[in-house]
């Protein structure tokens, strides 16, 4: 893996939702670049386009205007399937409450991705263990907390070895310290495994574990002063 190529780089993208009256630049000239094991954060408003910034940096949808690279890749020279494809490789997804299948053993959800991806990149089992989650193995979402459930749902994301990792909102179904561990255990992931992280959250508490701190108004990006946690080795841009 080429180390000096951004694991993520937006350049002016621009995205318009909606029809007519309704319509809405939900990103506005929007350049954002993370380098690999980078952990970014991104705040801002109800409706200010953070959904809609993962939504591009993960192929879920292309911009109007401007381009996306994850990992070198141009994403819009991509078809549906490749896009699909790139993305079980590449990119993993965090959500709110882990978006965990309720049927499946904690084990279970994460053998499916890594088949789902034809990957043998890394062990379920041992990324289980590596979010503090070898334990629960065998249990189903309903007999997990809600921060394990979390954790599963961030093995999960990882067990694919991906470049970038995509993470909407990963606190808002749990208490303050619930929420500590898990995003420090995405700044872990971010250095120990050289992925590039972006967390859309509310929680102003967490912030303390990320490289930067980006807000989103009205669809523009903007830098927010913050103590970074590893200014030496990725200052803010
Ligand atoms: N499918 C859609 N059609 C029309 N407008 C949309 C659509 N999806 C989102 N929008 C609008 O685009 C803007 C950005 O929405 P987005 O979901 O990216 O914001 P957000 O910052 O993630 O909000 P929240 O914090 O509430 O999740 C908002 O004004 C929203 O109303």
């Amino acid at each position: 893996m080429n180390t000096t190529t951004p694991a993520l780089e937006i350049v002016d993208a621009t995205l318009e939702l909606g029809d007519g009256d309704s319509r809405v630049r939900a990103l506005d000239a929007v350049s954002l670049t993370v380098q690999p094991g980078e952990f970014v954060a991104i705040v801002g408003p109800s409706g200010s386009g953070k959904s809609s910034l993962l939504a591009v940096a993960g192929a879920l949808s292309h911009p109007d205007s401007g381009s996306v690279r994850v990992h070198g890749t141009d994403l819009a020279t991509l078809s549906k399937g490749a896009a699909a494809r790139f993305r079980l490789a590449h990119i993993g997804f965090v959500f709110q409450s882990g978006n965990l299948l309720p049927a499946l053993t904690a084990a279970d959800q994460l053998r499916l991705a890594s088949r789902l991806a034809g990957s043998r990149r890394v062990d379920p089992a041992a990324v289980l263990d590596s979010v503090g989650m070898a334990h629960r193995a065998k249990h189903r979402p309903g007999h997990l907390s809600g921060g394990e459930r979390q954790r599963v749902g961030i093995a999960r994301a990882l067990v694919n070895d991906p470049s970038l990792l995509l993470v909407d909102e990963p606190t808002a179904a749990l208490d303050r310290r619930r929420s500590h561990e898990v995003v420090q255990l995405l700044a872990d992931r971010a250095r120990d495994a050289n992925v590039a992280v972006v967390m859309v959250t509310h929680d102003h508490d967490v912030l303390e574990h990320c490289d930067r701190v980006l807000e989103m108004v009205d669809g523009s990006l903007t830098g927010l002063a913050h103590a970074a946690r590893r200014m030496d080795s990725a200052p803010p841009r």
